[in-house]
């Protein structure tokens, strides 16, 4: 199993160079699995609690499922991803079948902060957008998609979100292998890494 792992600030467009990376390719041969899945379990908190928690620290991670999950489905085993709610800033009760594919895209925020994870990877991608442009996306996610509203967004933005991308996303940078520039759409990028994705899938 090839495993990539794509990480980026929030907002860079790490799940839509993921989306077009897949798009064309067989779904039987590659798999994606977010980090989001593996927020940890906080249904012992009030829904207002799990609202304040800082969800852009690695702590916030459950990264020992990951990598139990991971090396699972190296070992050609199925696992059952959790499913989380931006809604309700929880897992749910649901899991999604993950089986083992040829390829396996991990993505998300913290995944190469981790050093137990970051080994587990192949290659390893770091999508970049500028913080301005990163900002506009999210203000516009979080207030049509996840239930917050413009002022906590941007109280959101300078207290916690950009501090922990400084200390902890930014610097994951320097273990990249591709950087991919995404202020714009990146089609020869995506194509790129579609095609060392081909030529894996071609052997055997
Ligand atoms: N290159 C781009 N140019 C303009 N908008 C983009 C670009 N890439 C992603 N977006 C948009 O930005 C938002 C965040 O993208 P997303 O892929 O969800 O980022 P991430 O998964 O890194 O948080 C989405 O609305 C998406 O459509
Ligand atoms: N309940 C939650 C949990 C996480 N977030 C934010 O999601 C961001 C990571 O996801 P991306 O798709 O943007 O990479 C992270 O910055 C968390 O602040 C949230 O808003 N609510």
């Amino acid at each position: 199993m090839l495993i990539i792992g794509i990480a980026g600030g929030t907002g860079c467009g790490k799940t839509t160079v993921v989306n077009q990376i897949i798009n064309e390719l067989p779904n039987q041969e590659v798999g994606v699995i977010s980090q989001d899945s593996y927020y940890n379990d906080l249904s012992h908190l009030t829904l207002e609690e799990r609202r304040r928690t800082n969800f852009d620290h690695p702590n916030s991670i459950d990264f020992k499922l990951l990598e139990h999950h991971l090396t699972a489905l190296k070992s050609g085993k199925s696992i059952e991803q959790p499913v989380y709610s931006f809604l309700e800033c929880n897992r749910t009760d649901k899991t999604v079948p993950t089986h083992p594919t040829k390829v396996m895209i991990v993505e998300g925020i913290l995944i190469m902060a981790n050093p137990e994870i970051r080994k587990m990877f192949d290659i390893k991608i770091f999508v970049h957008a500028d913080s301005d442009e990163r900002l506009i996306r999210r203000v516009k996610r979080d207030v049509n998609e996840r239930g917050w509203n413009l002022d906590e967004t941007l109280e959101k933005y300078q207290t916690v979100i950009k501090p922990m991308h400084d200390q902890f996303i930014e610097p994951t940078k320097e273990y990249a292998d591709i950087i991919i520039p995404n202020n714009k759409y990146n089609t020869v990028a995506v194509d790129i890494v579609r095609s060392i994705i081909n030529e894996r899938l071609a052997e055997n």
